[in-house]
C-alpha cells in the first residue's frame, strides 16, 4: 500500500484512516492568532546550546530535507524557554510550498509564510527519541518562519548540499553546521502543547514558535523545490507543498514569552 505524503491519494486528509490521532485533542501545527494569545511572565527565555562538530548528515527522506545530530551526549540542547529539564537536539528539517504564498505549517492570523523550520529535540529523561516520541511531554520543536526577503548566506551552505540528495532516500555527509546561524536575533516565542505535524501525529510536542522570522530569497525558494519527492529511477515529482493545514485549537491555551 502507499506510505503517507502530500498528494491528494495520501495527503493531511487522507492520514486519519491510518492514524486515527489525527482527530486528536492536541494537533499540530495551528493557526496563531496574537490578541488570542496570553503573556506569560513565568515563561523563561529560550537556552539553545549547539555544538557544530555534531551534525552528521544531510537527507531527503521522501517528505523533507533533514539535517541529523548526534544526540548520544548533551551536546547540542535546548534548555529553557517553556520546558522544564534538557532536551537534546534530533535533527532539523523544513516544510516549504509551491508557490511564496504558501508552505508554513504554522500560520499567524492566517498568514502563511513560505516556509518553515523545524528544530526537533527530544527530552533527555527518557531513554531515546524513540521513547521520548510516545510521551506528552517528550519532545521540544522550535520552529521558525522563512520570510521572503534577501539572500540568506547561513541557509546557502544547506542548499549547496542538495545536488547530492535529490532523491527520496539519497543523503550525504554533512559536518560542522552550526543550526543556531539559522535561529532570528530575537528569540519572543509563542509556545502550545501540540503534536508532530507528519505520521505517526504523535501528541508529544511542546511547540515553541518565534515570532521573528529568518530571511530566504526567491531563488533560495526555488532551490527547495528542486528537491524531489520521488526516489531515483521513479518519474521525477517536485518536493513541495510539504506542509500540514492548521488544526482545531480544542480548548488550547497559547502563551507568550513577550508582551
Ligand atoms: N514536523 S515535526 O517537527 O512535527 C516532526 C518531527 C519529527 C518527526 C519524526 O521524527 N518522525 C519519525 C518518528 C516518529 C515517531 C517515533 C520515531 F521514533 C520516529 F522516528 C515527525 C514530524
Ligand atoms: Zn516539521
Amino acid at each position: 500500500s502507499h506510505g503517507w505524503g502530500y498528494a491528494a491519494t495520501n495527503g493531511p486528509d487522507k492520514w486519519g484512516e491510518n492514524f486515527p490521532i489525527a482527530n486528536g485533542p492536541r494537533q499540530s501545527p495551528i493557526d496563531i492568532v496574537p490578541g488570542e494569545t496570553a503573556f506569560d511572565a513565568a515563561l523563561k527565555a529560550l537556552t539553545l546550546k549547539y555544538d557544530p562538530s555534531t551534525s552528521i548528515d544531510i537527507l531527503n527522506n521522501g517528505h523533507s530535507v533533514q539535517v541529523t545530530f548526534a544526540d548520544d551526549t548533551d551536546s547540542s540542547t535546548l534548555t529553557g524557554g517553556p520546558i522544564s529539564g534538557k532536551y537534546r537536539l534530533k535533527q532539523f528539517h523544513f516544510h516549504w510550498g509551491a508557490s511564496d504564498d504558501k508552505g508554513s505549517e504554522h500560520t499567524v492570523a492566517g498568514t502563511k509564510y513560505p516556509a518553515e523550520l523545524h528544530l526537533v529535540h527530544w527530552n533527555t529523561k527518557y531513554p531515546s527519541f524513540g521513547d521520548a516520541a510516545s510521551q506528552g511531554d517528550g519532545l521540544a520543536v522550535v520552529g521558525v518562519f522563512l520570510e521572503i526577503g534577501a539572500d540568506n548566506p547561513q541557509l546557502q551552505k544547506l542548499l549547496d548540499a542538495f545536488d547530492g540528495i535529490k532523491a527520496k532516500s539519497t543523503q550525504t555527509s554533512f559536518a560542522n553546521y552550526d543550526p543556531s546561524t539559522l535561529l532570528p536575533g530575537c528569540l519572543d516565542y509563542w509556545t502550545y502543547d501540540g503534536s508532530l505535524t507528519t505520521p505517526p501525529l504523535l501528541e508529544s510536542v511542546t511547540w515553541i514558535v518565534c515570532k521573528e522570522s529568518i530571511s530566504v530569497s526567491p531563488a533560495q525558494m526555488g532551490k527547495f523545490r528542486s528537491l524531489l519527492f520521488s526516489g531515483d529511477g521513479e518519474a521525477p515529482c517536485c518536493m513541495m507543498d510539504n506542509y500540514r493545514p492548521p488544526q482545531p485549537l480544542k480548548g488550547r491555551k497559547v502563551r507568550a514569552s513577550f508582551k
